[in-house]
């Protein structure tokens, strides 16, 4: 029988730590079974502390939080069994072998050996490391560590696998790697991935995405709903003359044009489809036309007035 029950359901959730920092103010979030959902916000914006009340690591101080359908405050032990974590800092045991970790973790949750075999040669080549079976870990890259937490952590077929900034520190070749098997993940495995991120391109590969700031959810729905919602492409053009192309665009094509680094910008609705128009209405000769689709720190910034970098770099 499916379970059609929200994965991770939150009202109201809040967190004040001792010394007064509101780090989670009021949060209403609904996950719901298989999706991939992405927590995406800068530094201190109460990200991890979020993750860490619906793992059970810290204890809300207001509000509810329901994870596969048990209350993180009033069934902790219910809620630990039917998640997975893997965190930003490595706890997997360097002393250890690839498959000695998770048969460790395995016996932590009880699983019978002849489960435990099977799902941790699943696992490993989920994640691409059968082969680093049995290599010790201290001699892992920085993603095949994180790619064995991966394993790790679905090793006892959670409902849910949160994952905090999965892919902090790793070079840009072992975070298209992590995201890879991420995606294996996916398709193969009926959990729901709740994952952390400050980088604009990994929210990108969620289902839906909930962008918090300041410990409020400022806007959630799919990356292209929130595109979506932003309504303009930015155009950005130079000019023979920017004075009478800047007048032109007012008069014939009733755009107000602003000065931009170099030449003028216009926000259109659909920026590849006005090209043409543009191109044969100006009247000035045109250098060169650039258009973007709105990002998601476009989302960002219309939400909270911010970029996410400048965010990122305010936070202390
Ligand atoms: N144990 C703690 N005691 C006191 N304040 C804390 C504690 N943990 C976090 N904070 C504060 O709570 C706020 C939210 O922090 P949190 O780590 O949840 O944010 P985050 O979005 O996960 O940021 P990051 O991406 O840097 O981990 C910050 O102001 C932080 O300084």
């Amino acid at each position: 029988m499916t379970d059609d029950r929200p994965t991770v359901l939150t009202r109201g959730l809040r967190k004040t730590y001792p010394g007064g920092t509101e780090a989670v103010r009021g949060v209403d979030l609904t996950v719901h079974p298989g999706e991939t959902f992405g927590f995406l916000g800068p530094n201190g914006a109460g990200k991890t502390t979020t993750i860490a009340m619906l793992c059970t690591l810290a204890r809300p101080t207001a509000g509810r939080a329901l994870v596969g359908g048990s209350d993180v405050t009033t069934d902790p032990g219910a809620v630990r069994r039917r998640i997975g974590l893997v965190f930003q800092e490595t706890t997997v045991d360097p002393d250890l072998t690839a498959a000695e970790n998770l048969r460790f973790h395995a016996e932590l949750h009880a699983l019978p050996r002849a489960t435990a075999r099977t799902a941790t040669a699943d696992m490993l080549a989920l994640v691409g490391l059968t082969a680093q079976r049995d290599r010790l870990v201290r001699t892992f890259s920085g993603g095949m560590k994180r790619r064995l937490e991966i394993a790790r952590g679905l090793l006892h077929s959670p409902r849910v696998l949160f994952l905090d900034e999965p892919t902090a520190g790793l070079d840009p070749r072992s975070r298209a790697q992590v995201w890879e098997h991420l995606h294996h993940v996916r398709t193969r495995h009926a959990v729901t991935l709740f994952l952390t991120t400050h980088y604009l391109d990994e929210a990108e590969h969620c289902d839906r995405i909930a962008v918090i700031d300041d410990g409020l959810i400022v806007t959630e729905g799919t990356p292209a709903a929130l595109k979506a919602a932003i309504g303009a492409d930015r155009v950005d053009l130079r000019t023979a003359d920017d004075r009478t192309a800047a007048a032109r665009l007012r008069d014939r094509f009733g755009l107000a044009a602003v000065p931009a680094a170099e030449g003028l910008r216009i926000h259109v609705p659909d920026g590849a489809a006005f090209v043409p128009a543009l191109c044969a209405g100006l009247g000035v000769p045109l250098l060169s036309v650039t258009v973007t689709r709105p990002s998601l720190d476009d989302v960002f910034l219309r939400c909270t007035g911010r970029t996410l970098r400048a965010a990122g770099e305010a936070s202390p």
